[in-house]
């Protein structure tokens, strides 16, 4: 369970995000939807420990682990699959899955999974049969797969997904949302951010839009697939989306 109580964060002295409270239970996906510069990537790397909040709390199965650095929220238990995969062009497939992976320390029992290379091109076969390949020579749906497979590696208890299918043709968008899934019936808790209220409705338990940094809406999933018009009101579609 991820549990967000008045997160706010910023830069250079000024906020983005004001005051968010959240939460997502393991084995639920709770979306995330906004404009461009709504700062749902500003909330993603401050739960990942990328910047500091200014203020609020972060907790992780109870814990409090707000302020801690990058390296110890993944300790912790939170994958991040950052906006623009950021896979390295120069090492091959393989590389990065032997570089990212971190089994659980021993006796952690209170992983949802505990994911190994294996394992993971198991899900992703596709990553297998290119594992001999670089990253600057994966297709984006590829590269995709391989910023998820490395966020796994570190046997998550959050995943933190950050537009997972920007710029993806409508196959591999259908091949990631049914990937997440899996991912949360296996006991993941996914924070998923979007600007697409189509992917986020598809998919999530709950849903928050954000707007400048403030939640201006929330609304479970089931009220939003049965009527979306609450939804697009409030990030100011029309009823046909766009
Ligand atoms: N490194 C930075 N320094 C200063 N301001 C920033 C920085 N990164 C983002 N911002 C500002 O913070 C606000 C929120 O940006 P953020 O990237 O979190 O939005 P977003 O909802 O993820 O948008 P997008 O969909 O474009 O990624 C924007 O006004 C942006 O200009």
């Amino acid at each position: 369970m991820l549990e967000l109580t008045g997160l706010t964060a910023g830069y250079h002295g000024g906020t983005v995000l004001h005051g968010l409270d959240l939460s997502v239970p393991a084995g639920t996906v709770h979306a995330v939807v906004g404009h461009n510069g709504a700062g749902k990537t500003t909330l993603v790397h401050t739960v990942a420990g990328l910047m500091r909040s200014s203020a609020g709390t972060v907790r992780l199965d109870g814990r409090d682990v707000t302020g801690q650095p990058a390296h110890r929220m993944a300790r912790a238990g939170i994958g991040l699959v950052p906006q623009g995969r950021r896979v390295f062009a120069g090492l091959t497939v393989e590389e990065h899955l032997r570089l990212s992976y971190r089994p659980p320390r021993r006796g952690d029992t209170t992983r949802p999974s505990v994911w190994t290379p294996a394992r993971v091109l198991e899900l992703l076969p596709r990553l297998g049969e290119r594992r001999g390949n670089r990253g600057a020579d994966l297709s984006g749906g590829e590269q995709q797969m391989l910023a998820l497979a490395r966020a796994l590696l570190g046997s998550p208890r959050v995943l933190l997904l950050d537009e997972p299918t920007e710029g993806l043709a409508p196959v591999l968008v259908r091949q990631i949302d049914a990937l997440v899934t899996t991912l949360a019936a296996e006991g993941l808790a996914v924070l998923l951010v979007s600007p697409s209220p189509a992917q986020a409705v598809a998919r999530a338990r709950t849903l928050t839009v954000l707007t400048s940094g403030r939640m201006t809406l929330r609304l479970s999933g089931e009220d939003a697939r049965a009527d979306a018009t609450e939804l697009h009101a409030a990030l100011e579609l029309t009823a046909t989306g766009s």
